[in-house]
């Protein structure tokens, strides 16, 4: 019999009920299916609105068949870290990756609580190392973290001491225990490491301040007269941890700036992070890495204990490629006014898609094992947990140069991660030299690092594909929610940078679906699920949905004006199908919100954002990729403004008003509103028809759509009467105006 630790679970998997939700789900799919049937069956007495309302319905029933199948079997997970010692006395080390990129859209005082939180996770500390990775080569940046190490002796050892909770001490601060009933000595050394945390973040703020943060001379020597798109790798180890395992030590610290020269490729965040596994490769070589975006500190101390339960716990190793933590935010606006927050997409899409291979890798949050990373398949890595052979028995020297470059140095690091081996030499300093090159930005050339090996590049979205990759090889993953969340993040709050952000998505996944890694090609050879394929076209396809989103909006607009219809007419039977699905629609979705504790205004925001951001952001996401295919442009990965406070004034009385800038991604949405206003206006005015009585008449149905679209598109009807940041600028009215005319004069044109 297995003695007793050995049956102890570390996790457990337990399958959620959805009866209810499937029920509603097939109700509406069984609903938009009879649509299309009635269409098609009307199809020929109606014209070309027909028509066009009849491709976009069969768009977004199908849409609604992917995303049915991905929600269909919701699983969670509970974790029992309390039994990890009791199996694993020697826990694993872990290697935990921060990028930045900008110092100014990214301050640093932001990566330095990041990485505050990090260091202080309740792991033993000589088992962590952290990376930080700044592509935007920053003085200021590497000072921050330098002053950030001194504060660690303190913040480490008074985190673990008191049980603290929330360990990114811009957080932590918020609250002043020293009035509650908390004891003397906490609340004096509580007093005294504010005090420290305060004169650390005022160092940081003047250096900012300053045309050169600090002197010049020692360790930031380097940084004299530096470029930031051209410059030699800098890799600083700020702190070292010699191996001890106290309850005071503090994990090791590492700064890369990888080199950079104009016109050398560097594939943005995928770039970095893969400089960042061979550097930490070739230090620490853990067998797990973790990786967060700066802005993305640890809320859950316990969140490495907990995620190695299910990458320690599961059966066999093929179970689990990596954990990915849903990603929240802290100090989101109130209800989501943006519909950024995801808080729907990680409730019921995360546990859908566990239920089938395992969640999408989202970028951050995420612990990896370092071997699926470096390309094995998990066959690979079964036949090895019983007989000691993998990938590395078939390399030989030639394939290695040509799997993992150049460095000798590095491929011995990656047979030893691949092997499982344990007890890797760990001293930082002595692999130092051996660091630079790896980091160096021409030594990917003729390997495999960002095709097979690694974060695969060509897509703005590295992260989609890079978990897709592994997915694709038949790998599983999982996810975790504890509470309170691992991890809390910044989210947008300011329109021009919600909609950049989700173009880049758009542009990045879609950018996927049509490469060679296309997910189409990949259920032939048996190792991604069917459904999870369905998965990702669903996810894939955000920035296509554009066009019969865009089409559909436009679809009432024209028939008022061209005294035409696209719905059945009042008195038809047959008009019960859109309005029985229209209501059962909002009804579930607002059940799903409400079931997840959201309010109905948050449910209504993201109805509305749904529609302007996929009639703008995903418009111009998928018109970059059409262009990028063409050969006409390139695509770049914009870095996301991370606003650390709402404090920029744009909440009054609790609501968040929506802002706009110059940019001409506001164009469709404030045309689709004057297109709207025009026809409304028309409607109710008696001016109709402006054209010859040639349409078969617009229905009440139609007029009910565009007050709809109006509503949906209230924050523009807004930005109309307001001025600066609240305001569409006058050159994007004037722009909108110019098209909306031409769009009137085009249904003046029936074809209805
Ligand atoms: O050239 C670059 C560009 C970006 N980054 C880093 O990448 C991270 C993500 O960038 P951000 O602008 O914050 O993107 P978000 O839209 O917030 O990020 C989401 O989407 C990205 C893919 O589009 C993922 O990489 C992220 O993990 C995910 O949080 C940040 O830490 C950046 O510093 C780099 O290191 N180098
Ligand atoms: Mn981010």
């Amino acid at each position: 019999m297995a003695p007793k630790e050995f049956c102890l679970p570390l996790y457990e998997k337990i399958a959620r009920k959805n009866t209810i939700h499937r029920a509603l789900d097939i109700t509406l799919l069984f609903l938009l299916a009879s649509l299309l049937f009635y269409r098609l069956l009307a199809l020929k007495n109606h014209g070309f609105v027909w028509l066009l309302a009849f491709l976009c319905e069969s768009w977004f029933t199908f849409n609604w068949f992917l995303n049915v199948s991905s929600k269909w079997n919701p699983v969670e997970f509970k974790t029992y870290p309390e039994n990890l010692e009791q199996r694993f006395p020697e826990l694993p080390p872990v290697d935990m990756f921060v990028t930045t990129a900008d110092p100014v859209v990214e301050p640093p005082i932001m990566t330095v609580n990041t990485v505050l939180s990090l260091l202080a996770v309740d792991y033993p500390a000589h088992k962590l190392a952290c990376y930080v990775s700044d592509d935007g080569c920053s003085l200021l940046t590497f000072y921050s973290l330098v002053e950030a190490s001194k504060f660690a002796k303190l913040w480490v050892p008074f985190c673990k001491k008191y049980k603290i909770q929330l360990r990114a001490p811009f957080r932590f601060f918020l609250d002043d225990p020293t009035s509650s009933s908390a004891n003397s000595e906490f609340k004096q050394e509580w007093k005294k490491i504010k005090a420290e945390y305060e004169h650390l973040s005022l160092k940081i703020e003047e250096a900012g301040r300053k045309s050169t943060p600090c002197d010049l001379s020692g360790e930031f020597a380097v940084f004299f007269e530096i470029e930031r798109s051209n410059h030699p790798t800098i890799i600083k180890i700020i702190a070292e941890n010699k191996q001890s395992s106290r309850d005071d030590d503090v994990p090791h610290l590492v700064y890369i700036s990888r080199e950079k020269r104009p016109k050398q490729p560097h594939h943005f965040k995928a770039g970095a992070m893969n400089v960042l596994s061979r550097v930490s490769g070739l230090m620490t070589n853990a067998p797990f890495m973790l990786n967060v975006d700066c802005d993305m500190f640890v809320n859950n101390p316990q969140v490495v204990r907990q995620t190695m339960c299910h990458l320690l716990g599961s059966k066999s190793e093929s179970e689990i490629a990596f954990v990915q933590h849903p990603q929240r935010f802290y100090d989101g606006p109130k209800d989501d006014p943006y519909g950024n927050q995801f808080d729907i997409f990680f409730e019921y899409v995360f546990p859908g898609i566990a239920g089938i291979q395992g969640p999408l890798y989202g970028g951050t949050g995420c612990f990896h094992r370092r071997k699926v990373i470096y390309g094995l398949w998990p066959d690979n890595a079964e036949n090895q947990g019983r007989n000691h052979t993998s990938i590395e028995g078939k390399l030989d020297d030639c394939e290695q140069l040509k799997v993992f470059g150049k460095s000798k140095e590095f491929s011995e690091s990656a047979i030893y991660a691949l092997k499982g081996k344990k007890d890797f030499p760990n001293n930082l300093s002595d692999s130092l030299e051996a660091a630079f090159p790896v980091a160096g930005c021409g030594y990917e050339f003729g390997t495999s690092w960002g095709t097979k090996v690694g974060w695969i590049y060509g897509s703005m979205a590295e992260d989609a594909l890079t978990g897709l990759e592994i997915h694709k090889k038949g790998w599983k993953s999982t996810f975790l929610a504890p509470h309170p969340p691992a991890f809390l993040g910044c989210t947008p709050s300011a329109g021009p940078a919600v909609m950049s952000q989700q173009k880049r998505w758009a542009i990045g996944l879609f950018e996927i679906l049509v490469s060679k890694n296309s997910p189409i090609f990949a259920t032939l050879n048996g190792k991604l699920q069917f459904r999870m394929l369905l998965f990702y076209i669903w996810l894939f396809l955000w920035g296509v949905s554009s066009i019969p989103e865009l089409c559909y909006t436009a679809l009432p607009a024209y028939c008022i004006i061209a005294n035409s219809h696209f719905l059945p007419k009042v008195q038809e039977p047959a008009i019960l199908i859109p309005v029985i699905t229209f209501m059962i629609y909002n009804l579930a979705t607002l059940r799903e919100y409400l079931k997840t504790g959201m309010s109905i205004r948050a449910w209504w925001n993201n109805m509305k954002m749904g529609r302007i951001i996929a009639t703008s952001a995903y418009l111009f996401g998928f018109l970059t990729v059409v262009l990028k295919l063409l050969g006409l442009s390139d695509t770049v990965f914009e870095v996301t403004k991370k606003d650390q406070s709402n404090s920029d004034g744009d909440e009054t009385d609790g609501t968040t008003i929506f802002t706009f800038d110059e940019s001409p991604i506001f164009v469709p949405g404030t045309t689709i509103l004057l297109v709207h206003l025009t026809a409304l206006l028309a409607f109710f005015l008696g001016l109709r028809p402006l054209v010859d009585d040639v349409g078969q008449g617009v229905g009440l149905g139609e007029v009910l759509c565009s007050l709809w679209v109006v509503l949906c598109f209230l924050p523009f009807l807004k930005g109309l009467f307001k001025r600066g940041k609240y305001g569409i600028p006058s050159s994007t009215i004037f722009k909108s105006t110019s098209l909306a005319l031409v769009f009137v004069y085009l249904c003046r044109t029936s074809w209805g």
